[in-house]
């Protein structure tokens, strides 16, 4: 039986509301707009325990809802970077991640009524060698900026990278297989079916 309850995307990104969108899920967005704070270092950890606390915020608004939130860090060994601040900035990102591999993880959390389902999922990205002309141009092109590790997979920054082992839509920011797999176990219906036929 799927759920009665509505389903509330607890995120600001575009980028997640369009991704949740192909699934043929309905959902309305609730952004709880409270900061998250952790402490912890690990990465993939991190992004498990941001997900989670954006999605308690918002739970606690919508306790009725399944609520849904992801959170993605970009970590360079031990060098873990957010979002950057300036085109210098960026600049400096790229020059960390260029001819290296990073990990992009991504924390999904799933609160309903229910239960908690949750998640990480991990992909490996390597970029190509980067010139200084290349890393100047992609970092004006401001298409970073709103983007952890300073860079999107889904647009001018495709031609950054070398090469990727995992999900693609994990370093856009929600991770398909997992986000499905997640929402099936809280009893949402994705594609319209409870069940994978695969
Ligand atoms: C590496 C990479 C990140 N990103 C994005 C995904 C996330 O939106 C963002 C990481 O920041 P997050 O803190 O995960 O999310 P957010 O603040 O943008 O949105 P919200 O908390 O409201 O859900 O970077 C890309 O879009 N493409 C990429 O290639």
């Amino acid at each position: 039986m799927a759920t009665e309850f509505p389903v509330v995307l607890a995120s600001g990104s575009p980028r997640r509301r369009e991704l949740l969108g192909n699934l043929g899920v309905a959902f309305e967005v609730v952004v709880s707009g409270e900061a998250e704070d952790s402490a912890e270092s690990d990465p993939a950890r991190l992004a498990g325990e941001l997900a989670d606390l954006k999605a308690r915020a918002v739970a606690a608004q919508r306790p009725d809802a399944v609520v849904v939130a992801a959170d993605t860090v970009v970590a360079q060994g031990a060098l873990l970077l957010a979002k950057p601040e300036s085109t210098e900035e960026n600049v400096a990102f790229l020059r960390e991640l260029s001819g290296r591999t990073h990990q992009v993880y991504t924390g999904v959390s799933v609160i309903s009524p229910a239960g908690r389902w949750s998640g990480v999922e991990r992909t490996d990205v390597t970029f190509r060698p980067l010139t200084d002309a290349e890393m100047s141009y992609y970092a004006a092109t401001g298409e970073g900026l709103d983007k952890a590790g300073g860079y999107g997979l889904q647009g001018v920054g495709m031609a950054l990278v070398q090469r990727l082992d995992g999900d693609s839509s994990n370093v856009i920011g929600f991770p398909l297989a997992l986000v499905i797999r997640l929402l099936r176990g809280a009893g949402v219906a994705v594609f319209g079916e409870m069940e994978s036929r695969e």
